[in-house]
């Protein structure tokens, strides 16, 4: 039997995918999204000479007065006239500045009476003092964002200042799971006997929703061959199908011949790595299908190492984070022809093994922060010698 090799299962998986459409997406969607082109202002910032003060709008020049009162300006609107000789105009923060101003008195050091303004203060010490000018934020045209950005609130503010109401982004994946097996229960239904809980479904959705990904659960299907090859032709419309359990060698193992009578096209199967031997990947009708071990650790191992990185390629976002070297603080056993993916808990720059490394035990891998990893044919190794993890907390 020949196991793929890790590398080469990666490097086959990302060849399969290529990348999403760029579309516009609204901006409340683009969170933690990666933009996929540079965004240049729609408009001007701010769009005229604006006041930054309560106060008198006056000509500095002038300074210290007195003036003759000369109506109002309030945000949003031009004032009707401009500010003639000898004047001051009432004006609120955020409006604009009438045609011959040039600074801002704020209301405290002014005393005002009918018509007649009188600066009781200090006043402004400089022309301009207290006005945002034209512009002085963003040009029109001017450069907003760059395309690689990972959008963050206030990158969404600047777009939506600069007159954008969506920005672009590769459209999200859509990944449909399928899970395999006769003795699987939904989610949080009594079970009896031995029924078990479809827990890989919440897992995978789980681990896909950071990269952009939507999951959409397609449910349970038993390990008969004509209802798997029937989901598998519903789900093909995904961009990525996922199917989990039925693709080792058992006897009730069909997710493989389920997926050729369905007319998929098989990549690879089998790869020499523990946990995650039986992955499986291919082609159905334009969508990607990987096949992941059912044990529950196996799913979420080959989903790290594969699912993660295939989706952030096609949705434009950042791979998941690569291995570290780390020191051990405790002794490992030497390794076969599989490589392979330990549990582990790192304790400040020491990581140490969980005791019970079974590829069904998911209260190991709840307490785990990464996955030590130890190549094909590795010596023993001893506490102290540099090992490689990958974080998955
Ligand atoms: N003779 C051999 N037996 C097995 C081999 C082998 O090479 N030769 N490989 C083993 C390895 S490695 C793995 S991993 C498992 C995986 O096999 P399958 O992908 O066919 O998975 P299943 O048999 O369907 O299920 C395994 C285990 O996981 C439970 N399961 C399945 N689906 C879910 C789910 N959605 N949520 C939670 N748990 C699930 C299932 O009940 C089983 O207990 O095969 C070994 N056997
Ligand atoms: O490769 Mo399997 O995933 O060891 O249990």
């Amino acid at each position: 039997m020949s196991l793929l090799p890790v590398e080469e299962a990666l490097t086959r998986i990302l060849a399969l995918g290529t990348p999403l459409p760029v579309e516009p997406a609204p901006l409340a969607a683009c969170l933690g999204r990666t933009l996929a082109a540079d965004v240049a202002a729609a408009r001007v910032q701010p769009a005229a000479d604006l006041s930054a003060m309560d106060g008198y709008a006056i000509r500095f020049a002038e300074l210290p007065g007195p003036w003759t009162l000369a109506g109002e300006s309030t945000p949003g609107r031009l004032p009707d006239r401009a500010l003639a000789p000898g004047e001051a105009m009432r004006i609120f923060t955020g409006a604009p500045l009438p045609a011959g101003a040039d600074t801002v008195v704020v209301q405290e050091e002014i005393e005002a009476e009918g018509t007649a303004v009188r600066l009781t203060g200090e006043g402004p010490p400089r022309p301009g003092a207290h006005v945002r000018p034209a512009g002085s934020d963003f040009a029109a045209a001017a450069p907003l964002l760059t395309a690689g950005t990972r959008l963050g609130p206030a990158h969404l503010a600047l777009a939506a200042m600069g007159g954008h109401g969506t920005l672009p982004v590769r459209r999200r994946a859509r990944v449909a799971l399928l899970s395999t097996g006769n003795e699987l229960v939904p989610v949080g239904a009594p079970t009896h006997g031995l029924d078990l809980p479809a827990s890989n479904a919440p897992m995978l959705a789980a681990l896909l929703a950071p990269h952009a990904a939507d999951a959409e659960d397609r449910g349970i299907v038993p390990d008969r061959l004509a209802p798997l090859a029937r989901a598998f032709e519903e789900a093909a419309g995904a961009d990525v199908l996922v199917t989990t359990g039925g693709a080792s060698v058992g006897d009730h193992d069909l997710v493989r011949p389920a997926l050729v009578q369905a007319g998929a096209a098989i990549d690879f199967w089998r790869i020499a790595m523990k946990p995650g031997k039986p992955l499986m990947a291919g082609m159905l009708d334009g969508a990607i299908v990987l096949g992941l071990p059912g044990n529950p650790v196996s799913a979420f191992v080959t989903a790290r190492l594969f699912l993660l990185p295939l989706v952030a390629r096609m949705t434009g976002e950042p791979a998941p984070a690569s291995t570290r070297p780390m020191t051990l603080a405790a002794p490992l056993p030497a390794t076969g022809i599989r490589a392979e993916y330990l549990r582990g808990r790192t304790e400040g720059d020491r990581v140490a093994p969980l005791s019970g490394q079974d590829s069904a035990g998911l209260a190991t891998l709840a307490q785990a922060d990464v996955l030590i990893v130890r190549p094909r044919h590795a010596p023993a190794a001893r506490p102290g010698d540099v090992v490689d993890v990958l974080p998955i907390a």
